[in-house]
């Protein structure tokens, strides 16, 4: 967590003041930091938590600028903020206690498949999905099913498939991470060990096919570990999915149901996407429930703008350079062309159209790996680095982590990258897809 210094005496004119703020039992406090400057917040009496994390007393946390949260008390608390806020106000009305309630409910299967035999499919506890149009609050009540769950002793495992935001690590991959205490409200997901698959775009349409192999990828990788950890399968997953949910994004929802056998869908904020996978995953599976949950009035709806704006914030932030050595500050390393094998996955035949006999449409592979010849395009790209041996295994393996392509010497054939850490790179095959970022 960020803990801070004790409150500076605010600089005369600023603007910045030291506020309390009382809440009554389950009202919050709905905050979104000014542009400019941290704001740092305490907990003065009470009890309070962030989306299911509880608050440490009295010790000032620090969030960044433009950061949106909420601090909600089930009992009551007086919190101070100190700094600028775009804004603050309070709530009454919440949709906490429904959220808690799928909660117990939750708990208590957790509970009954820790009871029975290991090798029984009454072992596995709860399978949960999470989905609902873009900023209905997914991330957030995926958060706090995780936290809560987390808080009581259990170790869910959080599966991360939004390919536009990334909780877990860069935009443009899926991921997975065991949570084994309440998420920090400052920093988010631990990085320690995330399971993280590469698909290198931020929407799926660029690739649908290649995105359900990764998500099956993920999916057999997960089914494997639980068989071997009862502790995990008891605790179950909780899966945050994207925003998209007309046409070709409600079929990788239900793909992503039946991939991972959920067993609970949660449909946030829409009456429509409730009633269709409710005819539609009852009928394959009637033993999964589908859940309406209210959307919270305090989700704060971002802009394209802004949600770009995170997108490269969350690639500089360290995410980029998160490594096996957890090492977040990034190398500047010089490679030759000759020592780096760069892949791009789909895009179908390089035969030009005119090479094509007459009539012939040229078929796209969307699995196919295609060679890339280190040009001045790299410029400015992010690439993963794969565990695959060969190259016949990166679309079925893994990332270690990612590099920035920083420069391009074309002449001396060299080409200059950040990484997590110096010397060499954790496997040989580097997957490219369009995913880029330019420090602005
Ligand atoms: N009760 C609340 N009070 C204040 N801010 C909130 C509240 N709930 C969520 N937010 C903020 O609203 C924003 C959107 O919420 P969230 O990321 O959970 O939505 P989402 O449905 O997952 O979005 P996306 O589809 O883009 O992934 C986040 O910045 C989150 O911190």
């Amino acid at each position: 967590m960020a803990y801070g210094l004790p409150p500076a005496v605010p600089a005369a004119g600023s603007t910045s003041a030291v506020k309390q703020v009382k809440l009554d039992r389950e009202c919050e406090l709905r905050i979104e930091v000014g542009n400019e400057t941290p704001l740092r917040l305490r907990l003065l009496s009470g009890t309070a938590e962030i989306f299911g994390t509880e608050l440490p007393p009295e010790i000032w946390l620090t969030f960044p600028p433009r950061h949106k949260f909420a601090v909600f008390t089930w009992y009551g608390a007086v919190v101070e903020l100190d700094g600028d806020t775009e804004t603050d106000y309070t709530a009454d009305e919440t949709p906490m206690v429904s959220y808690v309630n799928v909660h117990a409910v939750l708990d208590g299967r957790r509970s009954r498949a820790r009871a029975s035999p290991p090798e029984s499919d009454s072992s596995q506890g709860p399978r949960v999905i999470v989905v609902g149009p873009i900023d209905s609050g997914k991330s957030t009540l995926s958060r706090m099913l995780l936290s809560w769950a987390a808080k009581q002793g259990w170790k869910p495992t959080f599966i991360d498939l939004d390919i536009g935001q990334g909780a877990i690590t860069l935009p443009g991959c899926i991921a997975a991470t065991p949570i084994e205490l309440p998420i920090d409200p400052v920093e988010g997901v631990p990085l320690d060990m995330p399971l993280v698959y590469f698909y290198g775009h931020t929407t799926p349409s660029n690739n649908v096919d290649l995105y359900k192999v990764l998500v099956k990828e993920l999916a057999d990788i997960l089914e494997r570990q639980f068989a071997g950890n009862v502790e995990s399968r008891a605790a179950g997953m909780v899966i945050n999915t994207m925003g998209w949910i007309e046409g070709v994004g409600y079929e990788l929802l239900q793909h992503a149901i039946s991939t991972f056998n959920a067993n609970v869908v949660l449909v946030l904020g829409q009456e429509k996407l409730f009633s269709m996978l409710k005819k539609d995953v009852s009928k394959n599976n009637p033993t999964v429930d589908v859940v309406k949950l209210q959307k919270s009035g305090g989700v704060v709806s971002r802009h394209v703008k802004f949600r770009q704006r995170t997108r490269s914030y969350r690639i500089k932030a360290s995410h980029l350079f998160y490594s096996l050595s957890n090492d977040l500050s990034p190398h500047a390393n010089i490679a030759n062309f000759s020592d780096l094998s760069i892949y791009r996955i789909g895009g179908g035949p390089q035969a030009p159209h005119s090479a094509l006999p007459i009539g012939a449409k040229s078929v796209a592979d969307p699995l196919r790996l295609a060679p890339v010849n280190i040009n001045r395009e790299l410029l400015h790209v992010v690439l993963a680095v794969s565990f695959a041996k060969e190259p016949e295994e990166i679309i079925s393996s893994n990332v270690a982590g990612f590099i920035y392509v920083t420069d391009i010497d074309i002449q001396r054939k060299k080409i200059t990258y950040l990484a997590p850490s110096p010397g060499d790179l954790p496997g040989k095959f580097l997957i490219m897809g369009s995913l880029t970022w330019l420090e602005t």
